[in-house]
């Protein structure tokens, strides 16, 4: 935001003390402040970036203190539940705009934040029937300005493609380092040592934050469990082939995924800096505040 100087001034609030002296000694935010109330009043645009399950209790902190015309967003990894614990706080007057950055690492905290964390990644809004087309397009332009591509899909559509591209991935990259783990006539070094990109990129995501991970699982449920059964199904039928040693089966397979792969374009586009207000950041919930 600051960078592409989208943002008139931002503001935080995370509840760690040593967070928000980061936040301000790495130049992330202006000002910070210990509550969430305090980070918010005055600010156009607030942007939840907590746990999914974290954010009813902070929508309803910041509820009764946001400003009349502000517009409420935020960053969860699953949006029908975030809806669900947001909307029913959104005071008459604000907007809610909920929003996923599909960009991160498995890194937590300010420092994890770079200027070019959202270029040429997508950012997916998902409307709800009250949110006004003037806040979606001016929360589009906010990520545009970041450098993001942004599309919009209902919330539901949103949670079965992430259960697809990012939660059951993750939950195989976490139980394939379980299993790793576990087996004792293979040590952690050599896992480490003799780990080509693949497992090395699950050792990664498997260190992501667990809270954040819990939380997914937990409200993405339904998709996640449907997702999973599909693999699972998968699995069986791929470990059957190997067992029956059914190298036919097992090629035919393998060069269907690989055409999928082939498939997969990256398209990127770099997009104009809207002309945005001023901001305030919450390292759990950033509010935008009015052009100074
Ligand atoms: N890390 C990633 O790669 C991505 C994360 N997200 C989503 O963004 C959100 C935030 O994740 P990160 O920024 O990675 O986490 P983070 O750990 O960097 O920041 C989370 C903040 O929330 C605060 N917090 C935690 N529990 C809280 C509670 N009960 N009440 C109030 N504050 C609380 C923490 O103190 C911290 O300041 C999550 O909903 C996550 O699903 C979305 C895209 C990518
Ligand atoms: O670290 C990675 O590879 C990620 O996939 C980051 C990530 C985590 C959660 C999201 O909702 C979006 C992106």
């Amino acid at each position: 935001m600051r960078e592409a100087g989208i943002a008139g001034s931002v503001a935080g609030h995370a509840k760690s003390e040593a967070t928000r002296k980061a936040a301000l000694e790495i130049g992330f935010c202006d000002e910070v402040f210990a509550t969430a109330t305090d980070a918010v009043k005055d600010a156009d645009l607030v942007v939840l970036a907590v746990p999914v399950g974290a954010m009813a209790a902070i929508a309803a902190e910041i509820g009764p203190h946001l400003k009349p015309g502000a517009c409420v967003s935020d960053v969860g990894s699953v949006k029908q539940a975030v809806i669900e614990a947001v909307a029913p706080h959104i005071p008459e007057g604000v907007d809610f705009v909920p929003a996923h950055p599909l960009a991160g690492t498995e890194h937590s905290g300010p420092h994890s934040g770079f200027a070019s964390l959202f270029r040429n990644r997508w950012c997916l809004l998902t409307p709800t029937p009250q949110s006004r087309p003037e806040a979606v397009a001016q929360l589009r332009a906010f990520w545009e300005g970041m450098g993001a591509n942004v599309d919009e899909m209902d919330a539901p559509h949103h949670d079965l493609v992430l259960a697809v591209v990012s939660h059951t991935p993750h939950l195989i990259a976490f139980t394939m380092v379980g299993v790793a783990d576990h087996l004792r006539r293979v040590s952690n070094s050599e896992v480490i040592k003799y780990s080509a990109s693949g497992f090395r990129d699950f050792t990664r995501i498997a260190a992501s934050d667990p809270t954040m991970w819990r939380d997914v699982f937990l409200t993405n449920k339904e998709a996640t469990l449907d997702i999973l059964g599909r693999f699972t199904e998968e699995l069986f039928m791929l470990q059957r082939a190997i067992r029956m040693e059914d190298g036919e089966q097992l090629h035919a397979y393998f060069t269907r995924t690989r055409a999928i792969r082939r498939g997969i374009i990256d398209a990127g586009q770099d997009t104009a800096a809207p002309d945005f207000g001023r901001v305030a950041a919450a390292g759990g919930a950033t509010a935008l505040k009015g052009k100074e």
